[in-house]
């Protein structure tokens, strides 16, 4: 069993949001990771970060989305921060994974000032910049698929993606 589809990108790329869409259009289940560890752990994913650490979360991240790409078969999105690790991406090969892309400019105004994403609450423009700058090439190198979301609303990129998922 794998997931249908598995949604990358940075922070503010619309990971959550679209997932859910085109987990609904699709009329299939929905995960994200954040959810399944902050579930996990029994608490935010702040509280994680600042009592356990970053390493701690990233762990958890990556036993959660081994997990469920062996058992989950709906609409998977990750955190933007699940490439960072090698056996994650080495798991991504064999799967369909959409990478949703979006400007710095766009992605600060969907992430506002970083509330709930412990990365981005001091400095969230410039920590973006960087975040975003260090990860594209490991967003590109597990992508299957690349859909830019800038300008563009979330139905209708859902509508696009369930579209990719139907063609196979
Ligand atoms: N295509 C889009 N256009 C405008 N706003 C969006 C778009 N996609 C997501 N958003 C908004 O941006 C914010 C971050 O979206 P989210 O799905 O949490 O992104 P991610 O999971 O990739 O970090 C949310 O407030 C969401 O409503
Ligand atoms: O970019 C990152 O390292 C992170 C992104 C977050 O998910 P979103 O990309 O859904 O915001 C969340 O996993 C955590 O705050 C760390
Ligand atoms: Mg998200």
């Amino acid at each position: 069993m794998a997931p249908v589809a598995v949604v990358v990108g940075p922070p503010g790329a619309g990971k959550t949001t679209v997932g859910e869409a085109v987990a609904a259009l699709l009329g299939v289940a929905f995960a994200d990771t954040d959810h399944l560890v902050a579930q996990r752990a029994g608490k935010a994913i702040p509280e994680i970060f600042f009592d356990d650490g970053e390493d701690e979360f990233r762990r958890l991240e990556r036993e959660t989305i081994a997990a469920e790409l062996a058992s989950f078969d709906g609409v998977l999105a990750l955190g933007g921060g699940a490439v960072l690790d090698p056996g994650t991406r080495d798991a991504l090969r064999a799967q369909r994974v959409v990478f949703l892309t979006v400007e710095l400019s766009d992605a600060v105004k969907r992430v506002g000032l970083g509330a709930g994403r412990p990365l981005l609450s001091v400095n969230p423009r410039a920590t973006l910049k960087y975040l975003m700058e260090q990860r594209r090439p490991l967003y590109e190198s597990v992508a299957t698929h690349t859909v830019k979301t800038d300008g563009r609303a979330p139905d209708e990129l859902a509508a696009e993606i369930a579209a990719l998922v139907r063609a196979g």
